[in-house]
Protein backbone atom coordinates (compact mmCIF):
# COMPACT_ATOMS: atom_id res chain seq x y z
CA UNK A 1 0.00 0.00 0.00
CA UNK A 2 0.70 3.67 -0.40
CA UNK A 3 2.38 5.99 2.13
CA UNK A 4 -0.79 8.44 2.28
CA UNK A 5 -4.14 8.90 4.36
CA UNK A 6 -7.01 8.17 2.67
CA UNK A 7 -8.64 11.38 0.89
CA UNK A 8 -12.35 12.96 1.63
CA UNK A 9 -13.58 9.92 -0.29
CA UNK A 10 -13.35 5.76 -0.25
CA UNK A 11 -11.10 4.41 -2.78
CA UNK A 12 -12.24 2.56 -5.09
CA UNK A 13 -11.53 -1.30 -5.80
CA UNK A 14 -8.56 -1.72 -8.03
CA UNK A 15 -9.01 -0.58 -11.27
CA UNK A 16 -9.26 -3.34 -13.94
CA UNK A 17 -11.52 -4.05 -17.02
CA UNK A 18 -15.25 -3.84 -15.62
CA UNK A 19 -15.29 0.14 -15.31
CA UNK A 20 -18.32 0.90 -17.57
CA UNK A 21 -20.76 0.26 -15.43
CA UNK A 22 -19.55 2.15 -12.84
CA UNK A 23 -21.00 6.14 -12.85
CA UNK A 24 -19.16 9.54 -14.47
CA UNK A 25 -17.58 11.54 -12.30
CA UNK A 26 -16.72 13.72 -15.45
CA UNK A 27 -19.36 13.95 -18.16
CA UNK A 28 -19.27 15.90 -21.53
CA UNK A 29 -22.87 16.15 -22.70
CA UNK A 30 -22.89 17.64 -26.62
CA UNK A 31 -20.10 20.04 -25.83
CA UNK A 32 -18.78 22.43 -28.66
CA UNK A 33 -16.48 25.11 -28.55
CA UNK A 34 -15.72 27.47 -30.93
CA UNK A 35 -13.16 30.12 -30.50
CA UNK A 36 -14.28 33.93 -32.32
CA UNK A 37 -12.11 35.02 -35.42
CA UNK A 38 -9.09 36.72 -34.85
CA UNK A 39 -8.90 39.64 -37.40
CA UNK A 40 -9.42 38.42 -40.96
CA UNK A 41 -9.66 34.82 -40.02
CA UNK A 42 -12.84 32.15 -39.69
CA UNK A 43 -13.68 31.26 -36.00
CA UNK A 44 -12.16 28.17 -35.14
CA UNK A 45 -14.08 24.80 -33.71
CA UNK A 46 -11.97 23.87 -31.97
CA UNK A 47 -14.74 20.80 -30.30
CA UNK A 48 -18.12 19.65 -31.66
CA UNK A 49 -20.77 17.48 -30.18
CA UNK A 50 -18.41 16.14 -27.90
CA UNK A 51 -19.88 13.44 -25.55
CA UNK A 52 -17.38 11.53 -23.19
CA UNK A 53 -18.39 10.24 -19.58
CA UNK A 54 -15.41 9.05 -17.43
CA UNK A 55 -15.99 6.54 -14.87
CA UNK A 56 -15.55 7.12 -11.17
CA UNK A 57 -12.28 5.49 -10.30
CA UNK A 58 -10.95 4.59 -14.16
CA UNK A 59 -8.12 5.92 -15.85
CA UNK A 60 -9.40 7.42 -19.53
CA UNK A 61 -6.86 8.56 -22.43
CA UNK A 62 -7.60 11.08 -25.03
CA UNK A 63 -5.60 10.56 -28.23
CA UNK A 64 -5.10 13.46 -30.51
CA UNK A 65 -2.61 14.63 -32.95
CA UNK A 66 -1.51 17.90 -32.78
CA UNK A 67 -4.44 20.73 -32.69
CA UNK A 68 -7.16 17.88 -32.54
CA UNK A 69 -8.58 19.93 -29.46
CA UNK A 70 -7.13 17.68 -26.63
CA UNK A 71 -5.90 20.80 -24.56
CA UNK A 72 -9.14 22.43 -25.11
CA UNK A 73 -11.04 20.03 -23.59
CA UNK A 74 -9.01 19.27 -20.73
CA UNK A 75 -9.43 23.26 -20.02
CA UNK A 76 -13.29 22.94 -19.86
CA UNK A 77 -13.03 20.20 -17.41
CA UNK A 78 -11.19 22.48 -15.09
CA UNK A 79 -13.30 25.21 -15.78
CA UNK A 80 -10.37 27.32 -17.99
CA UNK A 81 -12.69 27.41 -20.56
CA UNK A 82 -16.64 27.66 -21.51
CA UNK A 83 -18.09 26.00 -23.26
CA UNK A 84 -19.96 27.05 -26.64
CA UNK A 85 -23.16 24.60 -26.26
CA UNK A 86 -23.31 21.86 -23.90
CA UNK A 87 -22.56 20.76 -20.29
CA UNK A 88 -19.11 19.82 -18.64
CA UNK A 89 -20.64 18.33 -15.33
CA UNK A 90 -18.04 17.29 -12.86
CA UNK A 91 -18.53 15.60 -9.71
CA UNK A 92 -21.99 16.23 -10.15
CA UNK A 93 -21.79 20.23 -10.60
CA UNK A 94 -22.02 21.54 -14.13
CA UNK A 95 -18.56 23.37 -14.57
CA UNK A 96 -19.34 25.49 -17.69
CA UNK A 97 -22.35 27.49 -15.49
CA UNK A 98 -20.17 28.09 -12.55
CA UNK A 99 -18.92 31.64 -12.15
CA UNK A 100 -14.68 32.12 -11.39
CA UNK A 101 -15.72 32.58 -7.67
CA UNK A 102 -17.48 29.14 -7.23
CA UNK A 103 -15.11 27.74 -9.77
CA UNK A 104 -12.42 27.61 -7.18
CA UNK A 105 -13.89 25.49 -4.59
CA UNK A 106 -14.23 22.81 -7.92
CA UNK A 107 -10.69 23.24 -8.64
CA UNK A 108 -9.90 21.34 -5.63
CA UNK A 109 -11.43 18.85 -6.65
CA UNK A 110 -9.17 18.69 -9.85
CA UNK A 111 -5.55 17.92 -9.54
CA UNK A 112 -3.77 19.21 -12.67
CA UNK A 113 -0.19 17.85 -14.17
CA UNK A 114 1.56 19.29 -17.50
CA UNK A 115 4.17 18.71 -19.84
CA UNK A 116 6.54 20.90 -18.26
CA UNK A 117 5.75 20.50 -14.87
CA UNK A 118 5.21 24.26 -13.80
CA UNK A 119 7.07 24.65 -10.92
CA UNK A 120 7.52 27.52 -9.19
CA UNK A 121 11.97 27.60 -9.58
CA UNK A 122 12.17 29.66 -6.95
CA UNK A 123 10.19 27.49 -4.31
CA UNK A 124 12.09 23.88 -2.82
CA UNK A 125 10.49 20.91 -3.73
CA UNK A 126 8.43 21.11 -0.29
CA UNK A 127 7.59 24.78 -0.97
CA UNK A 128 6.41 23.74 -4.53
CA UNK A 129 4.00 20.91 -3.14
CA UNK A 130 2.72 23.44 -0.15
CA UNK A 131 1.63 26.05 -2.37
CA UNK A 132 -2.14 24.86 -3.08
CA UNK A 133 -2.28 24.47 1.07
CA UNK A 134 -0.72 27.57 1.49
CA UNK A 135 -3.14 29.22 -1.07
CA UNK A 136 -6.29 27.71 1.01
CA UNK A 137 -5.47 28.98 4.41
CA UNK A 138 -4.12 25.49 5.51
CA UNK A 139 -2.51 25.63 9.16
CA UNK A 140 0.96 24.90 9.36
CA UNK A 141 1.45 21.44 11.01
CA UNK A 142 -1.25 20.22 8.99
CA UNK A 143 0.35 21.32 6.12
CA UNK A 144 4.26 19.75 7.22
CA UNK A 145 2.23 16.42 7.64
CA UNK A 146 0.67 16.34 4.45
CA UNK A 147 3.83 17.65 2.42
CA UNK A 148 5.29 14.63 4.44
CA UNK A 149 3.77 12.59 2.99
CA UNK A 150 3.22 13.64 -0.36
CA UNK A 151 6.79 13.31 -0.59
CA UNK A 152 7.12 10.14 0.78
CA UNK A 153 4.26 8.76 -1.78
CA UNK A 154 6.51 9.88 -4.81
CA UNK A 155 9.76 9.08 -3.26
CA UNK A 156 11.16 12.35 -2.60
CA UNK A 157 11.65 12.69 0.72
CA UNK A 158 15.46 13.14 0.53
CA UNK A 159 14.53 16.11 -1.71
CA UNK A 160 12.61 18.24 0.38
CA UNK A 161 15.14 21.33 0.26
CA UNK A 162 16.04 21.03 -3.40
CA UNK A 163 14.91 23.62 -6.05
CA UNK A 164 13.25 22.99 -9.36
CA UNK A 165 16.45 23.63 -11.13
CA UNK A 166 18.37 20.73 -8.92
CA UNK A 167 15.87 17.45 -10.60
CA UNK A 168 15.66 15.71 -13.16
CA UNK A 169 12.65 15.81 -15.56
CA UNK A 170 11.01 12.47 -13.62
CA UNK A 171 11.82 14.16 -10.27
CA UNK A 172 10.03 17.70 -11.35
CA UNK A 173 7.29 15.85 -12.72
CA UNK A 174 6.71 14.16 -9.18
CA UNK A 175 6.83 17.27 -7.43
CA UNK A 176 4.01 18.23 -9.99
CA UNK A 177 1.75 14.82 -9.13
CA UNK A 178 2.43 15.58 -5.10
CA UNK A 179 1.35 19.43 -5.77
CA UNK A 180 -1.39 18.16 -7.79
CA UNK A 181 -2.53 16.14 -4.77
CA UNK A 182 -2.00 18.66 -1.99
CA UNK A 183 -6.19 19.08 -2.04
CA UNK A 184 -7.02 15.25 -1.88
CA UNK A 185 -8.31 15.87 -5.41
CA UNK A 186 -11.18 12.82 -6.72
CA UNK A 187 -9.96 14.03 -10.27
CA UNK A 188 -6.35 14.20 -11.64
CA UNK A 189 -6.22 15.81 -14.73
CA UNK A 190 -2.57 15.10 -17.04
CA UNK A 191 -1.71 17.06 -20.18
CA UNK A 192 0.92 15.18 -21.85
CA UNK A 193 2.87 15.03 -18.79
CA UNK A 194 5.22 12.49 -19.50
CA UNK A 195 6.23 13.85 -23.28
CA UNK A 196 9.15 15.45 -22.25
CA UNK A 197 9.89 12.59 -20.71
CA UNK A 198 12.83 9.57 -21.90
CA UNK A 199 10.99 5.83 -21.95
CA UNK A 200 12.37 4.72 -18.86
CA UNK A 201 11.25 7.66 -16.74
CA UNK A 202 8.20 7.44 -18.63
CA UNK A 203 7.48 4.36 -17.59
CA UNK A 204 8.06 5.08 -13.97
CA UNK A 205 6.01 8.15 -13.71
CA UNK A 206 2.93 5.99 -15.67
CA UNK A 207 3.38 3.21 -12.91
CA UNK A 208 3.18 5.89 -10.33
CA UNK A 209 0.07 7.51 -11.86
CA UNK A 210 -1.23 3.85 -12.31
CA UNK A 211 -0.67 3.13 -8.29
CA UNK A 212 -2.65 6.81 -7.67
CA UNK A 213 -5.47 5.57 -9.69
CA UNK A 214 -4.99 2.02 -7.75
CA UNK A 215 -4.89 2.67 -4.41
CA UNK A 216 -6.27 6.19 -4.01
CA UNK A 217 -9.21 5.35 -6.32
CA UNK A 218 -8.40 8.97 -8.15
CA UNK A 219 -9.84 8.79 -11.56
CA UNK A 220 -7.30 10.37 -13.89
CA UNK A 221 -8.26 11.93 -17.30
CA UNK A 222 -5.03 12.35 -19.46
CA UNK A 223 -4.13 13.74 -22.68
CA UNK A 224 -1.70 12.27 -24.98
CA UNK A 225 -0.29 11.70 -28.43
CA UNK A 226 1.08 8.08 -27.52
CA UNK A 227 -0.40 5.11 -28.22
CA UNK A 228 1.64 3.44 -25.57
CA UNK A 229 1.12 6.20 -22.89
CA UNK A 230 -2.87 5.16 -23.10
CA UNK A 231 -1.76 1.28 -23.32
CA UNK A 232 0.47 1.47 -20.32
CA UNK A 233 -2.29 3.21 -17.71
CA UNK A 234 -5.64 3.82 -19.11
CA UNK A 235 -8.92 0.98 -19.36
CA UNK A 236 -10.77 3.03 -21.56
CA UNK A 237 -9.90 5.47 -24.46
CA UNK A 238 -11.07 8.09 -26.91
CA UNK A 239 -9.39 8.83 -30.55
CA UNK A 240 -9.85 12.66 -31.20
CA UNK A 241 -9.67 14.04 -34.54
CA UNK A 242 -10.96 17.77 -35.86
CA UNK A 243 -12.25 18.34 -32.60
CA UNK A 244 -14.64 15.49 -32.29
CA UNK A 245 -14.57 11.88 -31.22
CA UNK A 246 -14.53 9.08 -34.01
CA UNK A 247 -13.80 6.35 -31.41
CA UNK A 248 -13.78 5.63 -28.26
CA UNK A 249 -14.57 2.60 -25.70
CA UNK A 250 -12.44 -0.07 -24.07
CA UNK A 251 -8.77 0.13 -24.35
CA UNK A 252 -8.19 -3.35 -25.30
CA UNK A 253 -11.23 -3.44 -27.68
CA UNK A 254 -9.90 -0.38 -29.41
CA UNK A 255 -6.61 -1.58 -29.95
CA UNK A 256 -7.59 -4.72 -30.91
CA UNK A 257 -10.10 -3.77 -33.57
CA UNK A 258 -10.01 -0.10 -34.27
CA UNK A 259 -12.72 1.08 -36.50
CA UNK A 260 -11.34 4.14 -37.77
CA UNK A 261 -8.47 5.13 -39.68
CA UNK A 262 -7.01 7.84 -37.55
CA UNK A 263 -6.97 5.41 -34.69
CA UNK A 264 -5.66 2.68 -37.24
CA UNK A 265 -2.60 5.40 -37.88
CA UNK A 266 -1.91 5.67 -34.21
CA UNK A 267 -1.66 2.11 -34.28
CA UNK A 268 0.54 1.63 -37.08
CA UNK A 269 3.56 2.71 -34.86
CA UNK A 270 2.91 0.16 -32.21
CA UNK A 271 5.56 -2.97 -32.63
CA UNK A 272 4.16 -5.84 -34.38
CA UNK A 273 1.46 -4.82 -36.29
CA UNK A 274 3.70 -3.19 -39.20
CA UNK A 275 5.90 -6.25 -41.19
CA UNK A 276 8.87 -6.47 -40.60
CA UNK A 277 11.56 -4.07 -43.45
CA UNK A 278 12.81 -7.04 -45.32
CA UNK A 279 8.68 -7.66 -46.26
CA UNK A 280 8.12 -4.10 -46.15
CA UNK A 281 10.26 -3.00 -49.00
CA UNK A 282 9.28 -5.67 -51.18
CA UNK A 283 5.22 -5.49 -50.27
CA UNK A 284 3.42 -4.64 -53.71
CA UNK A 285 -0.42 -3.17 -53.73
CA UNK A 286 -1.13 -5.83 -56.76
CA UNK A 287 -1.30 -9.11 -56.94
CA UNK A 288 0.32 -11.07 -59.71
CA UNK A 289 1.15 -14.90 -60.52
CA UNK A 290 3.69 -16.06 -58.11
CA UNK A 291 2.79 -13.73 -55.39
CA UNK A 292 2.48 -14.41 -51.38
CA UNK A 293 -0.78 -12.53 -49.85
CA UNK A 294 0.67 -11.09 -46.71
CA UNK A 295 -2.02 -10.92 -44.01
CA UNK A 296 -2.10 -9.34 -40.90
CA UNK A 297 -3.78 -11.71 -38.16
CA UNK A 298 -5.33 -10.37 -34.88
CA UNK A 299 -5.82 -12.85 -32.02
CA UNK A 300 -7.45 -11.26 -29.09
CA UNK A 301 -8.59 -13.41 -25.85
CA UNK A 302 -8.02 -16.80 -25.37
CA UNK A 303 -4.37 -17.62 -27.24
CA UNK A 304 -5.09 -19.80 -30.02
CA UNK A 305 -2.58 -18.66 -32.63
CA UNK A 306 -0.92 -22.12 -33.70
CA UNK A 307 -3.66 -24.72 -33.71
CA UNK A 308 -5.60 -22.08 -35.84
CA UNK A 309 -2.37 -21.67 -38.37
CA UNK A 310 -1.93 -25.27 -38.34
CA UNK A 311 -5.94 -26.61 -39.56
CA UNK A 312 -5.71 -23.71 -41.69
CA UNK A 313 -2.78 -25.27 -43.39
CA UNK A 314 -4.37 -28.30 -43.76
CA UNK A 315 -7.92 -27.75 -44.70
CA UNK A 316 -6.72 -25.80 -47.28
CA UNK A 317 -3.93 -27.32 -48.21
CA UNK A 318 -1.54 -24.75 -48.02
CA UNK A 319 1.85 -23.98 -46.53
CA UNK A 320 1.81 -20.84 -44.48
CA UNK A 321 4.93 -18.31 -44.31
CA UNK A 322 5.14 -16.50 -41.06
CA UNK A 323 6.67 -13.49 -41.31
CA UNK A 324 6.15 -11.64 -38.19
CA UNK A 325 4.22 -10.51 -35.26
CA UNK A 326 4.21 -10.16 -31.28
CA UNK A 327 2.17 -11.67 -28.52
CA UNK A 328 1.17 -9.46 -26.15
CA UNK A 329 -1.34 -8.24 -23.57
CA UNK A 330 -3.48 -5.37 -22.82
CA UNK A 331 -5.14 -4.70 -19.38
CA UNK A 332 -4.15 -8.43 -18.39
CA UNK A 333 -5.94 -9.73 -21.85
CA UNK A 334 -3.75 -11.05 -24.12
CA UNK A 335 -3.76 -10.71 -27.90
CA UNK A 336 -0.90 -11.21 -30.62
CA UNK A 337 -0.65 -9.75 -34.09
CA UNK A 338 0.54 -12.23 -36.78
CA UNK A 339 2.15 -11.53 -40.22
CA UNK A 340 1.78 -13.89 -42.61
CA UNK A 341 2.20 -14.81 -45.96
CA UNK A 342 -0.47 -17.24 -47.84
CA UNK A 343 0.91 -18.69 -51.01
CA UNK A 344 -1.87 -19.76 -53.98
CA UNK A 345 -3.03 -16.85 -55.33
CA UNK A 346 -6.62 -14.99 -54.39
CA UNK A 347 -9.18 -17.84 -54.31
CA UNK A 348 -6.95 -19.30 -51.64
CA UNK A 349 -6.50 -15.77 -49.63
CA UNK A 350 -9.81 -15.05 -49.14
CA UNK A 351 -10.63 -18.97 -48.46
CA UNK A 352 -7.96 -18.11 -45.66
CA UNK A 353 -10.00 -14.69 -44.63
CA UNK A 354 -12.95 -16.81 -44.16
CA UNK A 355 -11.57 -19.56 -42.41
CA UNK A 356 -10.39 -17.17 -39.16
CA UNK A 357 -13.38 -15.13 -39.84
CA UNK A 358 -15.37 -17.90 -39.06
CA UNK A 359 -13.30 -18.34 -35.83
CA UNK A 360 -13.94 -14.73 -34.70
CA UNK A 361 -9.85 -13.47 -35.87
CA UNK A 362 -9.36 -10.05 -37.76
CA UNK A 363 -7.72 -10.14 -40.70
CA UNK A 364 -6.45 -7.69 -43.19
CA UNK A 365 -4.79 -8.26 -46.85
CA UNK A 366 -1.41 -5.69 -46.48
CA UNK A 367 -0.12 -6.32 -50.02
CA UNK A 368 1.84 -9.15 -51.88
CA UNK A 369 5.58 -10.20 -51.88
CA UNK A 370 7.12 -12.54 -54.64
CA UNK A 371 6.79 -16.20 -53.13
CA UNK A 372 10.93 -16.15 -53.96
CA UNK A 373 11.37 -13.88 -51.83
CA UNK A 374 11.79 -15.97 -48.93
CA UNK A 375 13.40 -18.90 -50.65
N1 LIG B 1 -7.51 30.57 -27.25
C1 LIG B 1 -7.65 30.18 -28.53
N2 LIG B 1 -8.03 31.04 -29.49
C2 LIG B 1 -8.19 30.63 -30.76
N3 LIG B 1 -8.00 29.36 -31.18
C3 LIG B 1 -7.62 28.45 -30.27
C4 LIG B 1 -7.40 28.81 -28.89
N4 LIG B 1 -7.02 27.68 -28.22
C5 LIG B 1 -6.97 26.68 -29.12
N5 LIG B 1 -7.34 27.13 -30.34
C6 LIG B 1 -7.45 26.33 -31.59
O1 LIG B 1 -8.27 25.21 -31.30
C7 LIG B 1 -7.79 24.04 -31.94
C8 LIG B 1 -7.51 22.95 -30.89
O2 LIG B 1 -6.42 23.37 -30.07
P1 LIG B 1 -5.88 22.52 -28.83
O3 LIG B 1 -4.76 23.31 -28.22
O4 LIG B 1 -7.00 22.15 -27.98
O5 LIG B 1 -5.31 21.24 -29.57
P2 LIG B 1 -4.35 20.08 -29.00
O6 LIG B 1 -4.92 18.81 -29.50
O7 LIG B 1 -4.19 20.25 -27.54
O8 LIG B 1 -2.99 20.39 -29.74
P3 LIG B 1 -1.46 20.22 -29.20
O9 LIG B 1 -1.25 18.74 -29.03
O10 LIG B 1 -0.65 20.81 -30.31
O11 LIG B 1 -1.38 20.99 -27.92
C9 LIG B 1 -6.55 24.47 -32.71
O12 LIG B 1 -6.94 24.74 -34.04
C10 LIG B 1 -6.12 25.73 -32.01
O13 LIG B 1 -5.44 26.58 -32.90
Amino acid sequence: MMNIPSPGHPPQPPAGGAVAGRSAIIRLAGVGKQFPARKDGQPVEALSDIDLDVPAGSVLGVIGRSGAGKSTLIRLVNGLEKPTSGQVIVDGVDVSRLPENKLRAVRRNIGMIFQHFNLLSSRTVFDNIALPLEVEGAAAPVIRERVERLMSLVGLDDKRSRYPAELSGGQKQRVGIARALATNPKVLLSDEATSALDPETTHSILSLLSAINRELGVTILLITHEMAVIRAIAQQMAVLDGGRVVEQGDVFDVFTRPQHPTTRSFLAAETGRAPPSFVADRLAHEDAPGMETVIRIIFRGRFATHPVLAQVSRELDIDVNILGGTIDAIGGKPFGVLIVGVPGGRDLSERFVSFLAARDLDTEVLGYVPASAFA
